[in-house]
């Protein structure tokens, strides 16, 4: 929201976050196959909300309620920031900018409105999701964090933190970005295509404008490509040279001409992340009052479209007093 809105958002309470979470929550099952009748028979759309059993248009109403929410609340934000010469640089701060030094067509200012609030939505969920996953798989795998830590150490040393530059000398870190996505793909059914021309998936014929899922979750846990897909397991992207090997097609971003248009943003937000908590932390399963472990509540959430773990419990401690103070200094920063 900084990045598109210069929107500051200091709590998850802030009505525009409230409101986006509304607008997914009820749109992104409408969004999928088993979520609404009108995906199967795209005819019911035009049943007017109004007639008894249909909820989903009443659904979809309510979705566009808080969608406009979602895009109102940062826009007129900025716009009072802009009057008030306060507004930080943001995406749309300086589209509007544009608009009254030099003029843009209302067209485009449409646009980017809705470009800025699409990216909030695609971006936001998915990314919170892996980094769900990335505490999980954690929690559960010291081993590899005591890998993980090891090759921070030798690259970057404990006298800062890693940096961009960092990355390519760190393989087994990339190793991790790639089995989170692969063990944990935010979308596991892939988000629906629909066919530009007619097509073959082998003996199947496939009019044109039919309806298909790339099915991420099914390709990402091929027994035959990934051994032992339950398992979180980086090393399955290292060689016995310890190099990464070449299996970078990374399925969760989906596919063809709507790729994930934001697939190196990600990328750089989840490999930063992944990097530098490890950097600073030990994570591992949280212990009761008797100094037990707890068990790590394993159970993911599922829209039909966006899976969330569900809340559990770990221990996430600095690694060390070096460690904690590059934490302070990072916050001061
Ligand atoms: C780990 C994080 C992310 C994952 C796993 C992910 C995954 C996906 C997937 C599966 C799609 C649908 C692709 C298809 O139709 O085949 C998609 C679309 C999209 N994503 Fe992401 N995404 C992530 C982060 C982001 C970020 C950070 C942004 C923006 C900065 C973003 C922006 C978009 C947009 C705008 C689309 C729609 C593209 C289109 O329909 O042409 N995503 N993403």
């Amino acid at each position: 929201m900084d990045f598109l809105f210069g929107y500051q958002i200091d709590s998850l309470d802030d009505p525009a976050i409230l409101a986006a979470n509304k607008s997914l929550d009820i749109g992104n099952p409408l969004f999928t196959v088993g979520g609404s009748l009108i995906t199967v028979f795209p005819f019911l759309a035009r049943v007017p909300a109004w007639v008894p059993g249909a909820i989903s248009q009443k659904r979809a109403a309510e979705g566009r309620y808080w969608t406009h929410e979602m895009k109102r609340i940062p826009l007129e934000d900025v716009r009072r920031r802009m009057d008030e010469g306060r507004a930080t640089p943001s995406l749309v701060s300086q589209l509007l900018e544009k608009k009254i030094t030099v003029g843009i067509a209302d067209e485009d200012e449409h646009i980017m409105n809705n470009v800025a609030f699409t990216t909030y939505g695609a971006a936001s969920d998915t990314t919170i999701s892996v980094t769900n996953t990335f505490f999980y798989a954690m929690s559960l795998h010291p081993e590899v964090q005591v890998k993980a830590q090891a090759e921070i150490d030798r690259v970057v040393g404990t006298h800062r933190l890693p940096e961009f530059t960092d990355r390519p000398s760190m393989p087994y870190i990339e190793a991790i970005y790639r089995e989170l996505l692969r063990y944990g793909p935010p979308v596991p059914p892939g988000v629906m295509h629909t066919l530009a021309e007619d097509d073959y998936y082998r003996e199947y014929f496939l009019p044109k404008g039919s309806q298909v899922f790339a099915n991420i979750w099914a390709m990402t846990h091929d027994e035959s490509v990934y051994k032992d897909p339950e398992t979180f397991n980086p090393d399955r992207f290292i060689t016995e040279d310890g190099e990464l090997n070449d299996d970078d097609r990374v399925l969760a971003y989906g596919f063809g001409r709507r790729i994930c248009v934001g697939k190196h943003v990600a990328s750089s937000t989840m490999w930063i992340t992944i990097v530098s908590i490890l950097a600073c932390f030990n994570i591992g399963k949280a212990k009761d009052e008797f100094g037990n472990e707890i068990e790590v509540n394993g159970k993911y959430d599922d829209d039909g479209l966006l899976v969330h773990k569900q809340p559990f419990k770990c221990s996430i401690v600095p690694r060390s007093e070096l460690a904690r103070k590059l934490i302070e200094e990072a916050a001061l920063n």
